[in-house]
Protein backbone atom coordinates (compact mmCIF):
# COMPACT_ATOMS: atom_id res chain seq x y z
CA UNK A 1 0.00 0.00 0.00
CA UNK A 2 1.21 3.77 -0.95
CA UNK A 3 1.84 5.93 2.07
CA UNK A 4 -1.61 8.34 1.86
CA UNK A 5 -1.80 9.51 4.79
CA UNK A 6 -0.78 13.15 6.05
CA UNK A 7 2.06 13.81 8.76
CA UNK A 8 -1.17 14.67 10.65
CA UNK A 9 -2.33 11.18 10.19
CA UNK A 10 -5.41 12.35 7.91
CA UNK A 11 -5.99 9.31 5.58
CA UNK A 12 -5.84 10.56 1.53
CA UNK A 13 -5.99 8.07 -0.89
CA UNK A 14 -5.17 8.29 -4.37
CA UNK A 15 -7.61 9.72 -6.74
CA UNK A 16 -7.05 8.36 -10.57
CA UNK A 17 -8.22 10.15 -13.55
CA UNK A 18 -9.17 7.98 -16.31
CA UNK A 19 -8.67 9.59 -19.60
CA UNK A 20 -8.72 8.03 -23.01
CA UNK A 21 -9.80 8.21 -26.80
CA UNK A 22 -13.20 7.08 -27.69
CA UNK A 23 -13.17 3.64 -27.97
CA UNK A 24 -9.55 2.70 -26.18
CA UNK A 25 -11.77 0.83 -23.04
CA UNK A 26 -12.10 3.74 -20.36
CA UNK A 27 -15.04 2.24 -19.42
CA UNK A 28 -14.10 -1.50 -19.54
CA UNK A 29 -11.00 -0.77 -17.27
CA UNK A 30 -12.85 1.09 -15.00
CA UNK A 31 -15.17 -2.06 -14.27
CA UNK A 32 -12.14 -4.32 -14.29
CA UNK A 33 -10.28 -2.15 -11.57
CA UNK A 34 -13.44 -1.86 -9.34
CA UNK A 35 -14.17 -5.81 -9.31
CA UNK A 36 -10.56 -6.01 -8.53
CA UNK A 37 -9.65 -3.55 -5.54
CA UNK A 38 -13.81 -5.29 -4.70
CA UNK A 39 -11.58 -8.75 -4.34
CA UNK A 40 -9.32 -7.10 -2.48
CA UNK A 41 -11.73 -6.03 -0.19
CA UNK A 42 -10.36 -2.24 -1.23
CA UNK A 43 -13.96 -0.97 -2.81
CA UNK A 44 -13.26 2.13 -4.50
CA UNK A 45 -15.12 5.49 -4.86
CA UNK A 46 -16.34 6.04 -7.91
CA UNK A 47 -17.62 9.61 -9.70
CA UNK A 48 -18.50 9.17 -12.75
CA UNK A 49 -18.08 12.61 -15.15
CA UNK A 50 -19.64 11.54 -18.51
CA UNK A 51 -23.19 12.96 -18.63
CA UNK A 52 -23.64 11.44 -21.70
CA UNK A 53 -22.78 7.93 -21.13
CA UNK A 54 -26.04 5.59 -21.18
CA UNK A 55 -25.19 2.78 -19.15
CA UNK A 56 -22.49 2.02 -16.42
CA UNK A 57 -21.25 -1.34 -15.75
CA UNK A 58 -20.59 -0.10 -12.24
CA UNK A 59 -22.84 1.49 -9.78
CA UNK A 60 -20.63 5.34 -9.29
CA UNK A 61 -20.98 6.93 -5.83
CA UNK A 62 -21.57 10.05 -7.49
CA UNK A 63 -23.31 10.46 -10.37
CA UNK A 64 -22.98 13.75 -12.93
CA UNK A 65 -26.35 12.22 -14.74
CA UNK A 66 -27.86 12.71 -10.88
CA UNK A 67 -27.29 16.36 -11.53
CA UNK A 68 -27.82 17.67 -14.64
CA UNK A 69 -29.96 16.00 -17.78
CA UNK A 70 -27.69 16.62 -20.34
CA UNK A 71 -30.55 16.44 -23.35
CA UNK A 72 -31.94 18.53 -21.48
CA UNK A 73 -28.90 21.29 -21.30
CA UNK A 74 -28.99 20.00 -25.19
CA UNK A 75 -32.39 21.23 -25.59
CA UNK A 76 -32.43 24.47 -23.64
CA UNK A 77 -29.52 25.84 -24.53
CA UNK A 78 -29.89 24.76 -28.43
CA UNK A 79 -26.37 22.57 -28.68
CA UNK A 80 -25.22 19.82 -30.34
CA UNK A 81 -23.52 16.67 -28.42
CA UNK A 82 -20.53 18.13 -27.78
CA UNK A 83 -21.38 21.00 -26.20
CA UNK A 84 -24.29 19.59 -24.48
CA UNK A 85 -21.65 17.53 -22.78
CA UNK A 86 -19.33 20.27 -22.36
CA UNK A 87 -21.72 22.49 -20.64
CA UNK A 88 -23.08 19.80 -18.47
CA UNK A 89 -19.47 19.12 -17.25
CA UNK A 90 -19.28 23.00 -16.26
CA UNK A 91 -22.75 23.26 -14.63
CA UNK A 92 -21.45 20.23 -12.42
CA UNK A 93 -18.40 21.79 -12.06
CA UNK A 94 -20.02 24.91 -10.22
CA UNK A 95 -21.22 22.27 -7.76
CA UNK A 96 -17.84 20.68 -7.36
CA UNK A 97 -17.41 22.36 -3.90
CA UNK A 98 -19.74 20.26 -2.65
CA UNK A 99 -18.86 17.08 -4.50
CA UNK A 100 -15.08 17.49 -2.66
CA UNK A 101 -17.13 17.74 0.78
CA UNK A 102 -18.68 14.44 0.39
CA UNK A 103 -15.18 12.94 -0.89
CA UNK A 104 -13.74 14.32 2.20
CA UNK A 105 -16.21 12.76 5.00
CA UNK A 106 -15.30 9.71 3.08
CA UNK A 107 -12.12 9.79 3.02
CA UNK A 108 -11.01 8.29 5.88
CA UNK A 109 -12.45 5.06 5.09
CA UNK A 110 -11.15 4.58 1.61
CA UNK A 111 -7.91 3.44 -0.59
CA UNK A 112 -8.89 4.71 -3.74
CA UNK A 113 -11.15 7.66 -5.97
CA UNK A 114 -11.77 6.53 -9.45
CA UNK A 115 -12.55 9.12 -11.98
CA UNK A 116 -14.26 8.02 -15.19
CA UNK A 117 -13.81 11.58 -17.84
CA UNK A 118 -16.49 11.57 -20.90
CA UNK A 119 -15.81 9.70 -23.89
CA UNK A 120 -14.89 12.76 -25.62
CA UNK A 121 -11.31 13.19 -24.10
CA UNK A 122 -10.83 17.08 -25.42
CA UNK A 123 -13.57 17.98 -23.23
CA UNK A 124 -12.15 16.79 -20.02
CA UNK A 125 -8.33 17.82 -21.22
CA UNK A 126 -8.79 20.69 -22.60
CA UNK A 127 -11.97 22.52 -20.92
CA UNK A 128 -11.65 25.15 -17.98
CA UNK A 129 -14.08 22.92 -16.18
CA UNK A 130 -11.60 19.75 -16.50
CA UNK A 131 -9.00 22.09 -15.43
CA UNK A 132 -10.79 23.07 -12.71
CA UNK A 133 -11.56 19.53 -11.17
CA UNK A 134 -8.12 18.40 -11.95
CA UNK A 135 -6.82 20.72 -9.59
CA UNK A 136 -9.15 20.66 -6.90
CA UNK A 137 -8.89 17.34 -6.32
CA UNK A 138 -4.77 17.28 -6.86
CA UNK A 139 -4.99 20.70 -3.99
CA UNK A 140 -5.87 17.92 -1.36
CA UNK A 141 -5.95 14.27 -2.72
CA UNK A 142 -2.68 12.39 -4.63
CA UNK A 143 -4.16 12.68 -8.05
CA UNK A 144 -2.80 11.05 -11.23
CA UNK A 145 -3.76 10.31 -14.70
CA UNK A 146 -4.25 6.91 -16.01
CA UNK A 147 -4.20 7.44 -19.77
CA UNK A 148 -6.01 4.41 -21.34
CA UNK A 149 -4.11 3.44 -24.68
CA UNK A 150 -6.12 0.80 -27.44
CA UNK A 151 -2.69 -1.14 -28.00
CA UNK A 152 -3.69 -2.80 -31.46
CA UNK A 153 -4.35 0.50 -32.80
CA UNK A 154 -1.24 2.35 -31.61
CA UNK A 155 0.87 -0.36 -33.46
CA UNK A 156 1.69 1.88 -36.17
CA UNK A 157 4.69 4.06 -35.48
CA UNK A 158 2.37 7.03 -37.15
CA UNK A 159 -0.73 6.51 -34.51
CA UNK A 160 1.66 5.57 -31.54
CA UNK A 161 3.49 9.37 -32.27
CA UNK A 162 -0.04 11.05 -32.37
CA UNK A 163 -1.10 9.37 -28.97
CA UNK A 164 2.15 10.12 -27.10
CA UNK A 165 1.84 13.46 -28.75
CA UNK A 166 -1.39 13.90 -27.01
CA UNK A 167 -0.57 12.54 -23.61
CA UNK A 168 2.48 14.84 -23.74
CA UNK A 169 0.37 17.99 -23.94
CA UNK A 170 -1.83 16.51 -21.42
CA UNK A 171 0.64 16.10 -18.92
CA UNK A 172 2.20 19.45 -19.88
CA UNK A 173 -1.03 20.87 -18.81
CA UNK A 174 -2.17 19.10 -15.89
CA UNK A 175 1.53 18.22 -14.24
CA UNK A 176 -0.02 15.48 -12.25
CA UNK A 177 1.68 12.15 -12.13
CA UNK A 178 1.17 10.45 -15.68
CA UNK A 179 0.70 6.47 -15.77
CA UNK A 180 0.58 5.26 -19.48
CA UNK A 181 -2.24 2.23 -19.45
CA UNK A 182 -1.43 0.36 -22.65
CA UNK A 183 -5.30 -1.52 -22.80
CA UNK A 184 -6.25 -4.46 -24.77
CA UNK A 185 -3.05 -6.54 -24.26
CA UNK A 186 -4.90 -9.88 -24.53
CA UNK A 187 -5.20 -8.78 -28.69
CA UNK A 188 -1.73 -7.05 -28.71
CA UNK A 189 1.21 -6.90 -26.47
CA UNK A 190 2.51 -3.36 -25.52
CA UNK A 191 5.94 -4.89 -25.40
CA UNK A 192 6.83 -2.99 -28.99
CA UNK A 193 5.74 0.57 -27.24
CA UNK A 194 8.14 -0.24 -24.04
CA UNK A 195 10.92 -1.03 -26.37
CA UNK A 196 9.66 2.38 -29.07
CA UNK A 197 10.37 4.48 -25.58
CA UNK A 198 12.66 3.10 -24.44
CA UNK A 199 15.57 2.29 -27.35
CA UNK A 200 15.03 5.38 -29.35
CA UNK A 201 17.23 3.88 -32.60
CA UNK A 202 14.58 0.86 -32.85
CA UNK A 203 11.54 3.46 -33.08
CA UNK A 204 13.83 5.20 -36.01
CA UNK A 205 13.94 1.71 -37.20
CA UNK A 206 9.99 1.63 -37.21
CA UNK A 207 9.61 5.29 -38.66
CA UNK A 208 12.13 4.41 -41.51
CA UNK A 209 9.70 1.83 -43.10
CA UNK A 210 7.11 4.36 -43.08
CA UNK A 211 7.10 6.28 -46.22
CA UNK A 212 5.16 8.87 -46.27
CA UNK A 213 5.92 12.46 -46.22
CA UNK A 214 5.14 12.34 -42.46
CA UNK A 215 7.89 10.04 -41.57
CA UNK A 216 10.78 12.87 -41.37
CA UNK A 217 8.22 15.21 -39.01
CA UNK A 218 7.85 12.15 -36.97
CA UNK A 219 11.67 11.32 -36.72
CA UNK A 220 12.29 15.02 -35.53
CA UNK A 221 9.34 15.34 -32.99
CA UNK A 222 10.30 12.07 -31.50
CA UNK A 223 13.40 13.30 -30.07
CA UNK A 224 11.49 15.56 -27.98
CA UNK A 225 9.80 12.98 -26.96
CA UNK A 226 12.50 11.52 -25.12
CA UNK A 227 12.29 13.55 -22.35
CA UNK A 228 8.68 13.03 -21.64
CA UNK A 229 9.17 9.04 -21.66
CA UNK A 230 11.24 9.62 -18.64
CA UNK A 231 8.38 11.33 -16.73
CA UNK A 232 5.76 8.48 -17.17
CA UNK A 233 5.06 4.88 -15.98
CA UNK A 234 4.15 2.36 -18.34
CA UNK A 235 1.81 -0.63 -17.74
CA UNK A 236 0.26 -3.22 -19.82
CA UNK A 237 -3.35 -4.44 -18.94
CA UNK A 238 -6.37 -6.35 -20.26
CA UNK A 239 -9.47 -4.44 -19.08
CA UNK A 240 -11.23 -8.12 -20.51
CA UNK A 241 -9.03 -10.80 -18.73
CA UNK A 242 -8.04 -8.84 -15.77
CA UNK A 243 -4.23 -9.21 -16.65
CA UNK A 244 -1.71 -6.42 -15.43
CA UNK A 245 -4.38 -4.97 -12.71
CA UNK A 246 -1.61 -5.79 -9.90
CA UNK A 247 1.25 -3.95 -12.29
CA UNK A 248 -1.42 -1.32 -12.92
CA UNK A 249 -1.80 -0.81 -8.73
CA UNK A 250 2.34 -0.84 -7.90
CA UNK A 251 2.25 2.49 -11.01
CA UNK A 252 -0.38 4.51 -8.59
CA UNK A 253 1.68 3.82 -5.50
CA UNK A 254 4.92 5.37 -7.47
CA UNK A 255 2.66 8.03 -8.74
CA UNK A 256 1.70 9.07 -4.79
CA UNK A 257 5.13 8.57 -4.29
CA UNK A 258 6.05 11.11 -6.94
CA UNK A 259 3.06 13.38 -5.86
CA UNK A 260 3.99 14.05 -2.72
CA UNK A 261 8.21 14.22 -3.60
CA UNK A 262 7.15 17.09 -6.87
CA UNK A 263 3.79 18.21 -7.12
CA UNK A 264 3.31 18.44 -3.58
CA UNK A 265 6.08 21.14 -2.95
CA UNK A 266 5.62 22.77 -6.31
CA UNK A 267 2.04 23.38 -5.19
CA UNK A 268 2.81 24.73 -1.84
CA UNK A 269 5.15 26.73 -3.40
CA UNK A 270 3.02 27.81 -5.66
CA UNK A 271 0.17 28.40 -3.40
CA UNK A 272 3.16 30.47 -0.77
CA UNK A 273 3.81 32.63 -3.68
CA UNK A 274 0.36 33.47 -4.51
CA UNK A 275 -0.54 34.40 -0.72
CA UNK A 276 3.07 36.47 -0.59
CA UNK A 277 1.91 38.47 -4.07
CA UNK A 278 -1.61 38.73 -2.59
CA UNK A 279 -0.28 40.19 0.36
CA UNK A 280 1.67 42.70 -0.86
CA UNK A 281 -0.86 43.96 -3.09
CA UNK A 282 -2.75 44.61 0.07
CA UNK A 283 -0.20 46.53 1.25
CA UNK A 284 0.13 48.36 -1.61
CA UNK A 285 -3.80 49.02 -1.60
CA UNK A 286 -3.70 50.44 1.85
CA UNK A 287 -0.78 52.48 1.18
CA UNK A 288 -2.56 53.92 -1.71
CA UNK A 289 -5.37 54.12 0.26
CA UNK A 290 -3.63 56.27 3.21
CA UNK A 291 -2.08 58.43 0.64
CA UNK A 292 -5.12 58.92 -1.12
CA UNK A 293 -7.13 59.55 2.22
CA UNK A 294 -4.25 62.31 3.34
CA UNK A 295 -5.46 64.31 -0.13
CA UNK A 296 -9.31 63.92 0.58
CA UNK A 297 -8.46 65.67 4.21
CA UNK A 298 -6.89 68.19 2.14
CA UNK A 299 -10.14 68.61 -0.42
CA UNK A 300 -12.25 68.65 2.74
CA UNK A 301 -10.39 71.52 4.33
CA UNK A 302 -10.69 73.20 1.28
CA UNK A 303 -14.28 72.44 1.00
CA UNK A 304 -14.81 73.59 4.65
CA UNK A 305 -13.82 77.22 4.57
CA UNK A 306 -15.75 77.10 1.21
CA UNK A 307 -19.00 75.83 2.07
CA UNK A 308 -19.45 78.54 4.88
CA UNK A 309 -19.56 81.16 2.06
CA UNK A 310 -15.99 81.70 3.58
CA UNK A 311 -12.41 82.22 1.68
CA UNK A 312 -11.46 78.70 0.42
CA UNK A 313 -8.47 78.78 2.89
CA UNK A 314 -5.98 75.78 3.02
CA UNK A 315 -6.15 74.46 6.94
CA UNK A 316 -4.49 75.34 10.18
CA UNK A 317 -1.91 77.11 8.89
CA UNK A 318 -0.34 78.73 12.73
CA UNK A 319 0.66 82.10 12.50
CA UNK A 320 4.61 81.29 12.31
CA UNK A 321 3.69 79.73 8.90
CA UNK A 322 1.76 82.41 8.17
CA UNK A 323 4.92 84.67 8.67
CA UNK A 324 7.01 82.21 6.91
CA UNK A 325 4.93 81.91 4.07
CA UNK A 326 6.52 85.24 2.15
CA UNK A 327 10.23 83.86 1.85
CA UNK A 328 9.50 80.61 0.65
CA UNK A 329 6.24 80.01 -1.45
CA UNK A 330 7.60 76.72 -3.55
CA UNK A 331 8.94 74.83 -0.74
CA UNK A 332 6.13 75.78 1.11
CA UNK A 333 3.18 74.40 -1.51
CA UNK A 334 5.10 72.85 -4.31
CA UNK A 335 2.59 72.37 -6.76
CA UNK A 336 -0.46 72.72 -4.47
CA UNK A 337 -2.57 74.75 -7.01
CA UNK A 338 -4.51 76.68 -3.97
CA UNK A 339 -1.95 78.32 -3.13
CA UNK A 340 -2.09 81.84 -5.01
CA UNK A 341 -5.46 82.02 -4.14
CA UNK A 342 -5.30 82.13 -0.69
CA UNK A 343 -2.60 84.38 -0.79
CA UNK A 344 -4.40 86.54 -3.25
CA UNK A 345 -7.27 86.81 -0.99
CA UNK A 346 -5.49 87.45 2.15
CA UNK A 347 -3.43 90.04 0.75
CA UNK A 348 -7.11 91.72 -0.42
CA UNK A 349 -7.74 92.30 3.42
CA UNK A 350 -9.76 89.93 4.37
CA UNK A 351 -8.42 88.94 8.02
CA UNK A 352 -11.62 89.06 9.28
CA UNK A 353 -12.64 85.75 7.93
CA UNK A 354 -8.82 84.03 8.52
CA UNK A 355 -10.21 84.95 12.19
CA UNK A 356 -13.49 83.78 11.85
CA UNK A 357 -11.93 80.68 10.43
CA UNK A 358 -9.49 80.38 12.77
CA UNK A 359 -11.24 80.18 15.55
CA UNK A 360 -13.44 77.88 13.84
CA UNK A 361 -10.92 75.38 13.26
CA UNK A 362 -9.79 76.14 17.07
CA UNK A 363 -13.25 74.85 18.09
CA UNK A 364 -13.05 71.42 15.42
CA UNK A 365 -9.66 70.50 17.41
CA UNK A 366 -11.25 70.72 20.53
CA UNK A 367 -13.40 68.74 19.50
CA UNK A 368 -11.57 65.80 18.02
CA UNK A 369 -9.89 63.03 19.35
CA UNK A 370 -6.24 63.22 20.30
CA UNK A 371 -5.50 60.61 17.61
CA UNK A 372 -7.83 62.03 14.72
CA UNK A 373 -6.35 65.52 15.66
CA UNK A 374 -2.50 64.22 15.02
CA UNK A 375 -3.79 63.03 11.86
CA UNK A 376 -5.43 66.01 10.85
CA UNK A 377 -2.75 68.21 11.41
CA UNK A 378 0.33 65.59 10.14
CA UNK A 379 -2.20 65.60 7.24
CA UNK A 380 -2.56 69.48 6.57
CA UNK A 381 0.58 70.83 8.22
CA UNK A 382 3.22 72.27 5.53
CA UNK A 383 6.32 70.56 6.34
N1 LIG B 1 -10.04 -7.43 -26.40
C1 LIG B 1 -10.26 -6.44 -25.55
N2 LIG B 1 -11.27 -5.60 -25.78
C2 LIG B 1 -11.47 -4.59 -24.91
C3 LIG B 1 -10.64 -4.40 -23.80
N3 LIG B 1 -11.10 -3.31 -23.14
C4 LIG B 1 -12.15 -2.87 -23.81
N4 LIG B 1 -12.38 -3.62 -24.88
C5 LIG B 1 -13.43 -3.43 -25.87
O1 LIG B 1 -13.25 -2.17 -26.50
C6 LIG B 1 -14.52 -1.60 -26.80
C7 LIG B 1 -14.60 -0.20 -26.19
O2 LIG B 1 -14.57 -0.31 -24.79
P1 LIG B 1 -15.18 0.79 -23.83
O3 LIG B 1 -14.85 0.42 -22.45
O4 LIG B 1 -16.60 1.06 -24.15
O5 LIG B 1 -14.31 2.00 -24.29
P2 LIG B 1 -14.44 3.52 -23.82
O6 LIG B 1 -13.09 4.09 -23.93
O7 LIG B 1 -15.12 3.61 -22.51
O8 LIG B 1 -15.36 4.11 -24.94
P3 LIG B 1 -16.22 5.46 -24.83
O9 LIG B 1 -17.38 5.10 -23.93
O10 LIG B 1 -16.59 5.72 -26.23
O11 LIG B 1 -15.34 6.46 -24.24
C8 LIG B 1 -15.57 -2.54 -26.24
O12 LIG B 1 -16.03 -3.35 -27.28
C9 LIG B 1 -14.81 -3.36 -25.24
O13 LIG B 1 -15.31 -4.66 -25.08
C10 LIG B 1 -9.57 -5.32 -23.58
O14 LIG B 1 -8.78 -5.24 -22.66
N5 LIG B 1 -9.42 -6.31 -24.51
Amino acid sequence: MSDNTTTAGEKRPPVILCIGMAGSGKTTFMQRLNAHLHTKKQPPYILNLDPAVAALPFSANIDIRDTVNYKEVMKQYNLGPNGGILTALNLFTTKFDQVLGFIDKRAPSLDYILVDTPGQIEIFTWSASGSIITDTLAATYPTMIAYIIDTPRTAAPATFMSNMLYACSILYKTKVPFILVFNKTDVKPHDFAVEWMTDFESFQEALQKDKTYMSSLMNSMSLVLDEFYSHLKVVGVSAVTGAGMDDFLKAVDEAVVEYNQEYKPELERVLEERRKKKEADKEEQMARLMKDMAMEEKGKEVKFGASKGKTPLRGNVDEDEEEDEDDDDDDDYGEFERRPRYRREVDSDEEGDLEAYKADMEERRARSEEESLKRFISGQRLE
